[in-house]
Formats: structure tokens, sequence, C-alpha cells
């Protein structure tokens, strides 16, 4: 080592020595060449060689010289004596970076890297279209010449990739909508952003671990999974269908999922969007690493099955546009619709979630909510397009025990064990939500005996209503059955006004019954599991 520093003192006194001898002796010309061909010698006996990372490239800014930035940051914060500290616009960190001339080592795959932050000033102002920095900035690394290939291969791949990751964990989520309808903005951006700040985080979120468990593999593997789409030749998406009755967590479950893998979210509201080459261009404008959002899609457009849609007009919910629900062979006809001029169509929405389209950018997952899977297409749920579908179900015992530990800080250590019991053996029967059950956990904070005690009674009330109402339905049954004489006569005999409304409730309450369970009733007529099956 310390031969090397001598070697390097006395080539730096020659080459300074020979600089100085030049200025005195030779005219401009001579000095120019000399010290060309000096350079040329003196990189060629070096070991090293040396990289120039610009801030400004040309007029541009040069991307490499930010993601360095920030990768450095990283590790100087913890080995830098004099640092500079940033913070940027929606960040909720403050960004450590080398000070001007400072120098910091790195070390990839075994491989020591020397980068060096130098800051010179800028000579003169020539003509810029935009005026450029005082001061010129750039990042020098330095690298053993065998380990070019390595440094140009690998490592500065590794340092802007390095970089991305760094800036989705210091910026904060961000929330867009396009609620501001097919209007662009003053950059022809069609979407809105606001910073998202929801605490929802899988921790806090209700539900069953084991169920908890597999969806977060899930979401790890689909992030991690870039080599293994590409690989398969398969679009780099995924998506989920949350359903579920209303107050059980789909809402908090999408915000569960951006804070876990640091994505940003496009909140789509289909009701704002006027045709399908409207929602292409929304699609289109949305970036990698993101969720797409479609809440309660039953209710934002009409998306009965598709052999019904023609003129039934199925549920009938679309607000206050009118929908064509033509099947995705037929195309998107943008007929100008009834009122209001609103033509999207299912097809158009099952291109936008599995189309060539849908492939514009990558890493991106579809989530759709809804309270009623029933009223969608089977279309709609297949493979592909809802991957995962996922049943937010009432409050259980053990997403009780979540809830109990959020609002009350209490585990179940510090609970009595008879009081244990008596919510393992009411809150199954209660059929109350997590949003019903937090709001009287939320109520009562201050006195947490008190909490307990009235979440409890309600529980239990609630589990006695229930029977009674079970109870009186399933006499008003045997009533009917007994009065009709056949065990099948409801259905069978149903051709009287009374009758045909009953006969629909009870489909009704199959279907409910069917959801809750996880069986969904296709075109075919096949019974389909769905409740958070993978697909
Ligand atoms: N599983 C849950 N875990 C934790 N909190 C929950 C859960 N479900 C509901 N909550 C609480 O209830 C409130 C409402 O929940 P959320 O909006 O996620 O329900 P939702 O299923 O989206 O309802 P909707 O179908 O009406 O949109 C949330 O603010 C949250 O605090
Ligand atoms: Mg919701």
């Amino acid at each position: 080592m310390m031969q090397y520093w001598t070697t390097l003192a006395s080539v730096m006194g020659v080459y300074a020595f020979c600089q100085t001898l030049m200025h005195t002796v030779f005219p401009p010309e001579i000095r120019f060449i000399f010290l060309k061909i000096f350079h040329r010698l003196f990189n060629w006996c070096s070991v090293y060689c040396y990289f120039d990372i610009t801030e400004i490239d040309g007029v541009n800014t040069n991307e490499l010289y930010n993601a360095v930035q920030l990768y450095l940051s990283s590790s100087a914060s913890i080995i830098g004596n004099r640092l500079t500290l940033t913070r940027g616009l929606n960040s909720s960190n403050i960004t450590f970076g080398l000070s001007n001339n400072d120098q910091i080592v790195d070390n990839f795959n075994g491989v020591n890297v020397v980068w060096e932050h130098v800051v010179t000033q800028r000579q003169s102002q020539t003509f810029a279209w935009r005026p450029l920095p005082e001061e010129k900035r750039a990042f020098i690394l330095r690298v053993k010449k065998r380990y070019k290939e390595v440094v140009l291969g690998k490592y500065l791949d590794y340092v802007m990739e390095k970089a991305n990751e760094l800036r989705r964990k210091n910026q904060d989520r961000l929330l867009y909508t396009n609620s501001r309808g097919g209007s662009l903005d003053s950059r022809g951006h069609p979407w809105e952003s606001v910073p998202f700040k929801h605490p929802s985080t899988f921790e806090t979120l209700a539900m069953d671990d084991e169920k908890k468990s597999e969806i977060m593999e899930d979401l790890l593997d689909f992030a991690k999974g870039g080599c293994f789409y590409q690989r398969t030749g398969r679009a780099w998406k995924r998506g989920y269908l949350l359903y579920g009755p209303p107050g059980t967590g789909k809402s908090s479950m999408i915000a569960a999922m951006a804070n876990f893998l640091g994505y940003d979210i496009y909140d789509l509201e289909l009701t704002e969007v006027h045709t399908n080459s409207e929602l292409r261009k929304l699609l289109m404008k949305t970036s990698s690493k993101s969720i797409i959002v479609i809440e309660d899609i039953d209710c934002s457009i009409n998306l009965t099955n598709r052999k019904k849609s023609g003129g039934v007009g199925g549920s009938g919910s679309g607000v206050g546009s009118s929908y064509d629900c033509s099947p995705p062979g037929a195309g998107a006809v943008n007929g100008g619709g009834e009122e209001g001029g609103n033509t999207i169509t299912l097809s158009g929405l099952l291109n936008f979630t599995d189309g060539l389209w849908s492939c514009c950018g990558s890493e991106r997952i579809f989530v759709f909510t809804t309270n009623h899977i029933e009223k969608l297409d089977p279309a709609l749920l297949r493979s592909g397009r809802m991957d995962m579908h996922v049943y937010m179900s009432y409050c259980s015992f053990p997403s009780l025990k979540i809830l109990l530990k959020n609002y009350l800080g209490y585990d179940e250590c510090d609970m009595k064990k008879e009081m244990l019991e008596q919510f393992e053996e009411v809150v199954g029967k209660a059929e109350m939500t997590p949003a019903d059950v937090s709001e009287v956990l939320i109520k009562n904070r201050r006195d947490k005996e008190k909490a307990l005690r009235e979440l409890l009674e309600v529980l239990k009330m609630k589990a006695e209503k229930l029977k009674c109402r079970k109870k009186g339905d399933d006499e008003d049954v045997e009533q009917e059955k007994r009065a009709l004489g056949s065990p099948k006569g409801i259905i069978r005999g149903n051709s009287d006004a009374d009758g045909v409304q009953k006969g629909g409730n009870d489909e009704e309450k199959q279907e409910e019954h069917d959801v809750e369970n996880g069986i969904v009733d296709d075109d075919d007529g096949n019974d389909n599991a769905v409740a958070t099956t993978s697909k």
C-alpha cells in the first residue's frame, strides 16, 4: 500500500513539474500536444478507469446522476462525516448525500468502487434554451480496469434499481383520481393526484391470519416475479376481486396492499369515463408499480351476465349514465348513449384489464371491489382477469382479537379467559362487520373494560336477533311447505304473484348464502368455489 502511494506521489510530482516547465518554456500548441500524450500515457499505465456522470447531459438532466445521488444516500448516512441533507416535495424522509469533493467506497460483489462528488464552477454561460446552474456537478466513479465489465454490465443497473426502490420508499404514495371526467390538466394528464396517507396495513387489518399471509405472499411473489412473467410470456399484472358485505375492510385492504408494496393507487371512477377509448387513455397514463382500483364495480357499470344483458337491464345500477353491455366479441359501440352520451362497454372494461393495452406498462395490480359478486359477469371473474377472489367476511374471532389489539391495546393474555370464551362463542353468530365492531371500541376507547362489556352485549344482542330472524324464516318456509304439500312446491308452484316474489327471495337468500360460502353460479349453472382462491 505504502509503495502504491509513493509511486502515485512521484507520478503526480513529475506531472506537476512537467506542467510548470512547459508553461514557462513551450508555446501553447506544443504544451497541448505534450499534455495529451502525457494523459494517454498516464491512463495507459494506471490500473484504474474512470466514469464521469455529470448532472446535466447537454441540456437535459442526467437520470443516472440523480440515481447515484439517491443510491449513495443510503450508505453515506452511515459512513460520511460531512453530509448534505435534503427533503423532497411529498417526501416523508430526509435524504443524506455526499458533500462536495468527498469520496465514498462501495463494494459490489466483492469489487471495490470509489465514488467522488466533484463540483466546479461553470466557466461561462453559453447560450442555452434553459439557464444552466452556475456549478458543474458530477460523480466520478473509479474502478480497477479489470472490473470495468462488471461495472458497466451489472453495477450501474443495480444502482438504478436501488435508487428507484429508495425513491419509492422515501416518497409518500400517491392517490390518483379521474374525477375531473375526461378533461386533461396543463401537462395533458387525465389523472389528479394527492399524497396517499392511509394508515391501513396488513398488521392492522382484521382478518384470518392464514388468509392474510396467503395474500401477502401472493403480492410479494407478484412484485418479485418480473423474470417469471417474462419467461412465461405473461403480462406482468395481477387481478384481485375483493367482495363481501359493506364495512368488512375491502377499501382498507387496498390501502394495506399499497402500503405493503409501496405502490401508488389509481382510483378509477368509471362513471366519469365516457367511452372505451377514454378508458384506454386513462390506462396508458398510469405508471408501473401501481394498483388500479375500481370500487363497487357492480354499481359503477351494468355488468350483469352478458347473455342476459341485451334486454334485461340487469341490476340497473348504472349511476347516472347509460351503459352498453355488448359482449366482447361485438366490439365497442359508441353510439352516443341515451342519457349524457356514456357508452363504456363491458367489452371495453375487459380489454382494459387484459387486452393488449393492459400491457403498456408493467407491474400493475387491478383490484375490483363489490358487495354483490353474483351481479358480475363471469367473464370479468375468470382467471387472468381476476386471479384471486378474496371474500371479506363478517368479524370472526381471530379478526376480533386483532381489533381488540388495535383499539384497546389488548393481547389475548390481557383478558380474562371466561370473557374471551364468551367472545369466541358469540362473535361468529352475531354477523357483525369489523366496521361495526370498531365503532363500539372507538366509542369506548377511554374505558377499556366498558368497551369490552359493551361489545359483548352488542354481539350477544345481535346474535340473538339473528337467531330469532332465522327461526322465523324457517317457520315461514315450513308453513308454506306444509300448505303446498310438497317440498318443491315453492319453486314449481309459484305462478301467483306472491309465490314468484317469495321464490325470488329464496333465490336471493341462496345466492347470498352461496356468496358467503364462496360459491358463484356461472353462466352454465356450474357452481364455482371462489373464496380466497388463487386461480
Ligand atoms: N377487516 C378490517 N380490519 C380493520 N378495520 C376494518 C376492517 N373492516 C372494516 N374496518 C374499519 O371499518 C371502516 C370501513 O371499512 P372499509 O371502508 O374498508 O370497508 P369496505 O368493505 O370497503 O366497505 P364498503 O363495501 O362499504 O366500501 C374502516 O375505516 C376500518 O377502520
Ligand atoms: Mg369500500
